[in-house]
């Protein structure tokens, strides 16, 4: 039976400075580097097993992938990077202080902001110090202003659908080392979460969850493989 296994990045500076990250690409901190680690020696220590591996273009995610396969004696795996698996672009709130938000705009503006379905923050200035349109690893790509919850589900599941389905149905064991919310993108889609609650989901940095499916890729069950 196919095999899935979702992996948040560890702890990352910007989540450390409660600063809205979205595309910025920040590194993980020593608590992130521990919290990658530990996920390899979990999957390990439970005979985890992926035969392929997927990523974002960022260095948060890809950065806790190489830890834990490092962990697990499996840095020789293939890896395939995509930004369709990219974090959500927090437009021009990306770099702001969490907290300052809230103190200015209201606790309910920023709970919108962070957690609507479709309501993205406001775009991206073109000249904003945070800009990625013309960072090398974007080449040919659009990228965009801002984007909601429902923008990166749209961006997430062709990539679902292409890439990564395929080789679950070929009975590869699969490991994605991802964000909070292109995770989000694919939680929805497999365990069939309506738009209004699958904005409630926190997935917590460095805890792999395990996604066993049917030959339809169905989901059987999921479980964070820390509690089995
Ligand atoms: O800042 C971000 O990019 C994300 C993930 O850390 O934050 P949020 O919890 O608001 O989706």
């Amino acid at each position: 039976m196919p095999q899935l296994i979702l992996l948040r990045h560890g702890q990352s500076q910007w989540n450390l400075e409660n600063r809205f990250t979205g595309w910025w690409d920040v590194d993980v901190t020593e608590k992130g580097i521990e919290e990658a680690l530990a996920a390899g020696q979990l999957m390990k220590e439970r005979g985890i097993d992926p035969d392929i591996c997927f990523t974002s273009l960022q260095t948060r995610a890809i950065k806790t992938l190489n830890l834990a396969l490092e962990e697990m004696g499996r840095l020789w795996l293939p890896v395939e990077k995509n930004y369709r698996l990219n974090e959500r672009h927090y437009g021009g709130l990306t770099g702001l202080n969490k907290q300052e938000t809230r103190d200015k705009h209201g606790d309910e503006q920023v709970h919108i902001w962070r957690r609507s379905f479709d309501t993205p923050p406001p775009p991206m200035a073109t000249d904003s110090e945070f800009q990625m349109s013309n960072d090398p690893r974007y080449k040919g790509i659009e990228v965009p202003a801002t984007e909601s919850l429902k923008d990166t589900i749209v961006r997430v599941l062709p990539y679902w659908k292409t890439r990564i389905a395929p080789e679950l149905q070929n009975g590869q064991t699969v490991l994605i080392s991802a964000h909070g919310n292109s995770l989000r993108a694919l939680v929805k889609h497999l365990s069939n979460i309506p738009d209004d609650e699958i904005t409630g989901l926190e997935i917590p940095t460095g805890q792999p969850i395990i996604y066993e499916l049917d030959d339809d890729l169905n989901e059987i069950e999921h479980y964070y493989l820390s509690e089995r």
